[in-house]
């Protein structure tokens, strides 16, 4: 059987996906196939860490966030993100998958705080950890948080999980003309303002040479594919 081609990675699991057809909140059956897939490589043996985002849940709050102070919100937000990490954990519990969930703001009665050499000890024993609250600073995203957690645990690469398949010209959800690139600089999609990821997490994975792959979590088998090495999204490199 062939290998994977990674050792130890970085999943950006997208937030927003997480609410299926909903409006917002978190869809029982969409959890519990993006943890199917997580399952399926996790059980290859690849170190897997895992950022989820938080749009889902902060996607219902903020209308009632409208005028608030920012970093308010953010932290808010933030905390959506403890929500869509724990309910991972726990999806991925009920599969048979160990996970930790490590928080960057401090509620150890809820979570235990990210602390490097704990993180990395549990990615050596094969357990999947779970980052939430992002970076623990306002003004950032979870795409941030994901380039800074994986450049932290040296992973190989960061896999941007995400509704679209891969890093287009323009907005495909906008732009029906938009062209879809198998591998992009992080200069050019800095440069063109490409939005599928912040500038900030570009910037951090370009300095520190980490490669990003962007690919659609909504893609069956797509996960797997990638991790196998085959041809799927898009990477941006340095
Ligand atoms: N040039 C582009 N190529 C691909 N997608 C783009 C581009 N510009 C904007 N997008 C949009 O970016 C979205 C993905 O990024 P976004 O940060 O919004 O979501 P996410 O990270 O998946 O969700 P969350 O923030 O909840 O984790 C895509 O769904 C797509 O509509
Ligand atoms: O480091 C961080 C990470 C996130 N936030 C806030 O949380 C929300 C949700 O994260 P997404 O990446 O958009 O899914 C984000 O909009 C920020 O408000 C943060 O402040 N710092």
């Amino acid at each position: 059987m062939t290998k994977p081609a990674y050792k130890r990675v970085l999943l950006k699991l997208s937030g927003e996906a997480l609410m299926g057809e909903d409006a917002y909140g978190i869809n029982r059956s969409t959890i519990e196939r993006m943890v199917a897939d997580v399952a399926e490589v996790a059980n290859l043996g690849v170190e897997l860490a895992i950022v989820i985002g938080g749009g889902n849940i902060f996607r219902g709050v903020a209308p009632g966030a409208q005028g608030m102070d920012r970093a308010t919100a953010d932290y808010m937000g933030m905390l959506a993100t403890v929500m869509n990490s724990l309910a991972l954990a726990d999806a991925m519990r009920q599969v048979g998958i160990t996970a930790r969930v490590m928080s960057a703001i401090a509620i150890e009665q809820v979570v235990e705080p990210y602390v490097r050499p704990k993180a990395l000890q549990y990615l050596e024993e094969g357990k999947v950890v779970v980052f939430a609250a992002g970076t623990g600073n306002p003004f950032f995203t979870t795409d941030t948080a994901a380039a800074l957690r994986g450049a932290e645990i040296g992973a190989e690469v960061v896999l941007k999980a995400t509704k679209v398949d891969g890093v287009y010209s323009a907005d495909p959800n906008k732009e029906r003309n938009a062209v879809r690139y198998s591998t992009i600089s992080f200069d050019e999609a800095i440069a063109k303002h490409l939005q599928v990821m912040d500038a900030t997490a570009f910037a951090l994975c370009r300095d520190q040479k980490l490669p990003i792959k962007v690919f659609s979590i909504v893609k069956p088998g797509a996960f797997k594919r990638l991790i196998m090495g085959e041809d799927e999204g898009t990477l941006v490199h340095v």
